[in-house]
Formats: structure tokens, C-alpha cells, sequence
């Protein structure tokens, strides 16, 4: 039995691909029965570094998705169209679907997956998130048992890179940043990437699975790491932390019907924390759950190799599935010619597929319960700790940690950390305390893990 494949896209990741499912030997067996059939692209004289069969590559990605001798497509196209209509096309046409499109089902998942259960279709993308990291097929399946309660991760590796940078070298943000779009790492328009969007998609999604219900884009909130300075790494570090861009989907309270908060921000990490020590571009993805307890994920969150070890694998896991149907319903065939009355199956398999049906609750970020850091910049007065202190005290915020160390030109810089406080209440106390004539200015202000 052949399965055939039509991919769509061959750039990194359809290239990783297309050479990880040419080069099958002393891997899964089931690789060997998989046909590249179409593959789909946006100009035929790009130079390729794969040889495919003449006539394999087409611009005509409309016949791709609606060939009815296709049983997957893969789409590795990137941005939202025609990436969307094209999956949407495909599942129409009964075709199962494997995707690395972490921005397409963070916004449009509702109905990619609503559509794909009609159709009796799997839509599978494990790429989309931590790249090769296996984590979305995990929570669909080992971990599903468990009442999930936490999911933390570093999921932005071009982030996660600038802040190494600025860790270990003292790097500037601006440097840092220039250098990983030379090195490759960093989109030629970085903002997804240092706005914190992509973390974002790639937590609503990791939400919406672990949680079993659906989450919206516009519901994730998000900073990135723009603000980030030299002047704060510095301060983290003396004070036992780094900084890490955390994308976190928690839920408020211990009970099961607690809202979720989910939000994507950087955050003062611990340095015993495990999420501290993951450097440069990897990825890394904590899980805590009832009764598994805590569990993590670490490895390459992007580049050919590893996203195509992902796609490749949810590609494997429905050519498995179709297996079995066949052999089924070449059971069913063999009983109707013996005259008996049957009728042929669609395997549905639930692990396989998207469970989340009902929306999420998401808790707003002011009802955040968690420790804060924040960097005031003050006129050198006697008694601005004092104030800052009793403001502070007004809206129910509770010092861990008061320090002054050094001045900035003329000012005063003092730091704060306070104890567990809900953002609301906090924000109320900078709001108040921004109108204190000492107060020059608070040029930081980042959550603590
Ligand atoms: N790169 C990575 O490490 C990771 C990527 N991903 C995701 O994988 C997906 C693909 O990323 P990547 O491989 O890096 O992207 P690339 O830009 O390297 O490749 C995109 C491919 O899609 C083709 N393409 C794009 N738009 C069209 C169009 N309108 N019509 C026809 N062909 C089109 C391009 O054709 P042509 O070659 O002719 O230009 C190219 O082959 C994205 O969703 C990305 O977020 C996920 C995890 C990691
Ligand atoms: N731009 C992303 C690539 C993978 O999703 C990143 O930096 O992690
Ligand atoms: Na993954």
C-alpha cells in the first residue's frame, strides 16, 4: 500500500521533510510505504536541494489539495493565506492534514478542527509548537489522564537566544538582535518573534490542548522583550534570577472549573528553576498535572532537521491509522462478497484528534495573582523608600526585597520585589506612586516565576 503525500511548501521545513521521507532507510518501516506525490511551491526555478521526479513540483496548489489520489497534505507554506483556505480545501476534500502553522491554528483552529471532525479527517502539528520537541502529541496522548494545571514554556528560541546574549556576554538587545537575524535565527521582520506573538500562538495552543477547551488569540496577553535591559539582567542576576520570555497557561485556583490565566511575558525565573538553565535557541516546555506531577520537555524548538522530525512523525501516525482502516475495510469487502451485510468504517481515532469542543474561561491579567520586580528611577530625597513603602502598603502590596545599589546621571534607582500580590492591586500602587513628585520615572516592571 501506498500513501500518497502532497506537500505544500518547500522551504526549511518542506525541505527537512521531503529529505528526512526520502532517506528512510533504518527508520520506521511504515516511511517506506509513503509516496511523495505533489509538491507545491511558489517558483519553479528557485534552486532546491532535493531531487524530486520530474512533474512532483507544481505551482498549482489548488490541485494539490483537491487530487483525489492524495491522502495527506502537508502544509508548510507558512503565513495565514493562502495557508488557511488551503487546508480548509483539503479537509473538504477528505484529505487528513499535517501542518507546522502555529499562526493559522492559533487563529483559525475553531474552525479548522470543527470542519475536520465533520469530515472524519485528522489535523495533526506537532511542529507547530517546540518544533522537534515532541509536546502536543504527549498531551494528547501520555499525559491525557492527568488533570493538567500548568503548562510553562520557552517556546520563542530567537528570544530565548537574545536573552542568553544579553545573560552571558552583557550584549546590548539591539546587538544582540542584529546578530541573530545575521545568523539566521531571527524572522527579517523580527516583531513576531521579540513582540512575543509567536510565543503567544504557540501557548494558546498548547492551552487549548491541555485544557480541553478552546482559547482565543485575543484572550493570550502579551509583552515581549523589548524592554528588557542590560541595567535589569544584572539586577536579576544579583538577586538569584534570569530573565526568560515565558509563554504560561495556569489555571487561578486549584479547583476544576478555575479560570485559566494564559500569558506570554518576560519573567524573572529562579536560577534552581529548570526552565533557567535553557539556553540559546532550544525550547523547552514544563507540564504539571494531577497525579504526573511535574514534567519536562527540552530540545530544538526550530530548524529543518528537527521540525521535520515532527511533521514526519504526525504524518507516520496517520499512515498508521489509514493502515488499519484499510485492512478493515478490506475485511468488510472480502464478508460482502461472501453476501454478508456490512458497511465500510472511517477510524476516528480521539487521541489523534483535537477533544477541545467548549471555550475556555481565561482570568484577566488583573486577576493575576504573583511576585513582581520593578526598577524605579528617583530624585536622591531622604525618605522615597519610605514613600514608596507606604504606597505600597495603601493598595495591599508586600515588600520581599528593597534595594538601592547605584544612581543613573543624577537619580537614584532603586528595586523592588514584592511578595505573592494581585496585578490589579500593584498596578494601582505604580499608578499612585508615578504621581510622587520624587519619582523621575519606573523604567521596569516584570513578574517573577
Ligand atoms: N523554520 C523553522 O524552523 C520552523 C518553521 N515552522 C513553521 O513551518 C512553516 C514553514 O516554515 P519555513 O519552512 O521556515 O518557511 P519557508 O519560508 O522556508 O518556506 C515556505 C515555502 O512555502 C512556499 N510558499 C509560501 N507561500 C506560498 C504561496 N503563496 N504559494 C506557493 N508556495 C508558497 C515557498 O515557495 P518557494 O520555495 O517557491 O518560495 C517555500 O517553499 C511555517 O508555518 C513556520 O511557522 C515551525 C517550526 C519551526
Ligand atoms: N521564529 C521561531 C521559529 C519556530 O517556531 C522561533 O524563534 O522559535
Ligand atoms: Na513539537
Amino acid at each position: 500500500m501506498g500513501v500518497k503525500l502532497g506537500i505544500l511548501g518547500l522551504g526549511t521545513v518542506g525541505t527537512g521533510t521531503v529529505q528526512l521521507l526520502l532517506d528512510n532507510l533504518g527508520r520506521h518501516p511504515l516511511l517506506q510505504e509513503i509516496e511523495i506525490y505533489r509538491v507545491g511551491v511558489r517558483s519553479l526555478s528557485k534552486p532546491r536541494t532535493v531531487e524530486l521526479p520530474e512533474g512532483v513540483i507544481t505551482t498549482d496548489l489548488e490541485s494539490i489539495v483537491t487530487d483525489p489520489a492524495i491522502d495527506i497534505v502537508v502544509e508548510v507554506l507558512g503565513g495565514l493565506e493562502p495557508a488557511r483556505s488551503l487546508i480548509l480545501k483539503a479537509i473538504r476534500s477528505g484529505k487528513h492534514v499535517v501542518t507546522a502553522n502555529k499562526a493559522v491554528i492559533a487563529r483559525y483552529g475553531d474552525e479548522i478542527f470543527t470542519l475536520a471532525e465533520q469530515a472524519g479527517v485528522c489535523v495533526m502539528l506537532e511542529a507547530a509548537v517546540g518544533g522537534g520537541i515532541p509536546v502536543i502529541q504527549p498531551l494528547k496522548q501520555s499525559l491525557s489522564v492527568n488533570r493538567i494545571h500548568t503548562v510553562i514554556g520557552i517556546v520563542n528560541g530567537t528570544t530565548n537566544y537574545i536573552l542568553t546574549k544579553m545573560q552571558t556576554e552583557g550584549s546590548s538587545f539591539e546587538d544582540v538582535l542584529a546578530d541573530a537575524q545575521k545568523l539566521g535565527y531571527a524572522e527579517a521582520d523580527p516583531t513576531t518573534d521579540v513582540d512575543g506573538l509567536d510565543a503567544a500562538d504557540k501557548i494558546a495552543i498548547l492551552a487549548s490542548i491541555a485544557s480541553g477547551c478552546r482559547v482565543d488569540l485575543s484572550d493570550v496577553y502579551c509583552e515581549g522583550i523589548r524592554q528588557v535591559s542590560k541595567t535589569d539582567i544584572t539586577y536579576a542576576e544579583k538577586l538569584g534570577f534570569v530573565i526568560k520570555l515565558l509563554a504560561i497557561a495556569k489555571k487561578i485556583t486549584p479547583s476544576l472549573s478555575s479560570p485559566l490565566s494564559v500569558r506570554v511575558h518576560p519573567t524573572l525565573v529562579p536560577k534552581e528553576h529548570p526552565l533557567a538553565s535553557i539556553y540559546g535557541v532550544n525550547n523547552a516546555i514544563l507540564v504539571e498535572g494531577e497525579p504526573i506531577g511535574q514534567v519536562m520537555f527540552f530540545g530544538p524548538g526550530a530548524g529543518a532537521g528537527a521540525t521535520a522530525s515532527a511533521v514526519s512523525s504526525d504524518i507516520l501516525n496517520i499512515v498508521a491509522a489509514l493502515k488499519t482502516e484499510k485492512a478493515i475495510n478490506e475485511e468488510i469487502l472480502k464478508q460482502e462478497l461472501e453476501n454478508k451485510p456490512t458497511s465500510k468504517i472511517a477510524l476516528h481515532n480521539q487521541l489523534l484528534t483535537a477533544r477541545h469542543q467548549e471555550d475556555c474561561q481565561i482570568a484577566p491579567i488583573t486577576e493575576l495573582v504573583t511576585q513582581f520586580y520593578a526598577r524605579f528611577l528617583t530624585k536622591d530625597q531622604p525618605g522615597v523608600i519610605g514613600k514608596l513603602g507606604t504606597c505600597f502598603g495603601t493598595h495591599g502590596v508586600s515588600l520581599e526585597l528593597v534595594v538601592q545599589t547605584g544612581f543613573q546621571g543624577q537619580l537614584a534607582e532603586i528595586v523592588v520585589v514584592t511578595h505573592d500580590v494581585r496585578e490589579g492591586d500593584f498596578r494601582k500602587a505604580l499608578t499612585e506612586i508615578s504621581t510622587l513628585e520624587a519619582i523621575d520615572s519606573i523604567p521596569s516592571l516584570l513578574r517573577v516565576l
